[in-house]
């Protein structure tokens, strides 16, 4: 690294990206404050794939969406790009030191434990999960719409999504019935009700500027404020963790004594629990660390998914021909199904509908709800680069030296964007994209697990639940849209994307009531070939 650099004479602060408007805040109020990855797309459309910009004390941080780079960095490097310790503080507020909060040795070692519970088998038997709670929301949502004058209602889907995810994670994850989507008042549905946007959404410029500085305080005292501060969005961080935590104590004593006795389920908890008695007893987890598990599957395994969901019924509802698309081919296969006599969804029938799998990917391209993944350079480095860059200084370069410690924000939300990769609609939604041979045989960097997207990341820090989730927006959509049809109301047309560490939507003028997305829902018509 020194060599290259005394040799290419480059430093970060070479690299183009935009003016700091202040050396106190750097650019990170235009970051932070705008909606989801709104920033983002403006500097990659005027800088490119790499972009510098100002942190506190005009400090330099780099956004990258070269796939070269972020396969480097999170697939080649293995641990060398560590979590900022100041995000970690934060993963332990909210969820504990769990599979999200660990590094290096010890997140081999809690992936170990939990990967037998998250691998094919185990995703495709919590269809039947998926399907019973979907079922449950789309039982209400019937009632609703019969019993009402104008047989249509305006329902605000994230709130119902919420609650049907939320249920359907107690199951797969946990075989719990949190009945949720009966009571919206129960302990659980109310504490987890918009708690990301609570506690991370709209942030002032105080609250910027401490979670930037807080990389420079040791994280025993981040940890400490954590546990102590009396700031309203940590108290609400705080009750959500005791009250999960309590859960799982609970389910962790009844798991264990289910397996004892032989009485192992498919559920997802039931697998890892049962896992960690196999392993040896240097690598198992403690206790501790079990209930943290459950307290990241409750969080990471809900709102990602049903945020998902929201974004993909708010497209149909703008899109009629392709919700009339998409549910005709629906209806093509639920009648294929009766035909050989069976009543319910199962992973082949799913294989069997290319236009929803193009949708689904579209979907999780144009709306990835966990936007941005942040990085430290863990020592001096040199990132490889898909296309050169040219520096303030006109200088060609085709790789960037980066110094241990720098800041690194990998934009999931730009990547999915990127130009060389999508084509020039990049920044439309187009399910079509996927159905095109074209982006089929375009031969690109292997980035993210999932159809190349770098939604659910890639490399041993990808997201462990990404079939999980996928599997659960087949078995959610295929129930609604083959049901119900979506139309947008007044206030869909002001929905934004809040950026409360998570992509969720809010209605413009009103984003501290949290999720809001009003659509009207009909029960969908019949076609004249009978379904
Ligand atoms: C649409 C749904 C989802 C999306 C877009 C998503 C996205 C992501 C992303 C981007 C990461 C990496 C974060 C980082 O390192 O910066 C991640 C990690 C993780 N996700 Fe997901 N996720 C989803 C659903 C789920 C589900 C359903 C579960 C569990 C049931 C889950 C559990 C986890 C866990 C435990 C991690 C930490 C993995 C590690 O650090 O090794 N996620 N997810």
């Amino acid at each position: 690294y020194k060599a290259y650099r005394r040799y290419t004479g480059i430093s970060l602060a070479d690299v183009p990206g935009p003016e700091s408007p202040s050396f106190i805040m750097g650019n990170t109020k235009e970051l932070y404050q705008g909606q989801a990855a709104e920033a983002d797309f403006k500097w990659q459309a005027q800088y490119g794939n790499i972009v510098r910009f100002k942190g506190p004390f005009s400090e330099n941080q780099i956004m990258i969406s070269d796939p070269a780079a972020l396969q480097y960095i999170f697939v080649k490097s293995g641990y060398r790009f560590p979590k900022p310790h100041e995000r970690r503080a934060m993963d332990n507020m909210v969820s504990g030191k769990s599979l999200m909060w660990v590094e290096g040795e010890d997140h081999k070692r809690h992936r170990k434990v939990l990967s037998p519970a998250f691998g094919v088998p185990g995703a495709r038997a919590l269809l039947p999960f998926f399907n019973g709670c979907a079922e449950s929301m789309s039982n209400k949502w019937m009632d609703l719409i019969t019993n009402s004058k104008e047989q249509s209602a305006v329902l605000n889907i994230p709130a119902w999504v919420s609650r049907a995810t939320l249920d359907a994670v107690g199951e797969a994850a946990f075989d719990v019935r949190f009945g949720s989507i009966d009571n919206k008042e129960s302990a659980l549905a109310r504490a987890y009700s918009n708690m990301l946007h609570d506690i991370f959404g709209s942030p002032s410029s105080e609250q910027i500027f401490f979670q930037e500085v807080a990389k420079y305080i040791p994280i025993r005292i981040l940890d400490y404020f954590g546990e102590t501060s009396n700031n309203p969005r940590v108290q609400r961080a705080r009750e959500v963790a005791s009250l999960a935590t309590s859960l799982a104590k609970q389910m962790v004593t009844d798991k264990a004594e289910m397996l004892l006795h032989r009485k192992g389920s498919r559920d997802v908890f039931s697998l890892l629990v049962k896992s960690n008695m196999d392993t040896d007893a240097k690598a198992k987890l403690t206790e501790e660390e079990l209930y943290a598990q459950m307290r990241v599957i409750l969080i990471a395994g809900h709102e990602t998914t049903s945020n998902t969901l929201s974004w993909a019924l708010l497209e149909l509802a703008r899109h009629p021909e392709m919700q009339y698309r998409l549910r005709a081919e629906i209806r093509e296969t639920q009648a294929a199904m009766h035909a050989h006599g069976d009543t319910e969804f199962a992973i082949a029938d799913f294989d069997a509908m290319p236009y929803a799998a193009a949708f689904i990917k579209e979907v999780l391209r144009f709306y990835p709800v966990v936007y941005h993944s942040y990085r430290r350079a863990g020592q001096d480095d040199v990132l490889p680069l898909s296309q050169p860059i040219t520096t303030r200084f006109g200088k060609l370069i085709h790789e960037l030296p980066v110094p241990r410690g720098t800041q690194i924000i990998a934009s999931i939300g730009a990547y999915n964007r990127n130009k060389d990769l999508w084509g020039e609609d990049a920044h439309v939604f187009n399910p079509e994209r996927w159905l095109n041979s074209a982006l089929k045989e375009k031969k690109a960097t292997s980035v993210g697990v999932y159809s190349n997207l770098m939604t659910f990341l890639g490399g041993p820090r990808a997201c462990i639940g990404w079939r999980f989730a996928v599997i659960e927006i087949q078995a959610f959509l295929t129930e609604v849209v083959g049901k119900f049809e979506f139309a947008l109301t007044d206030k869909s047309e002001l929905v934004r994307r809040e950026a409360s560490v998570l992509m969720t939507p809010t209605v413009e003028g009103e984003v501290e009531k949290g999720a809001q997305l009003p659509l009207r829902v009909s029960v969908a018509s019949r076609t004249e070939k009978g379904y």
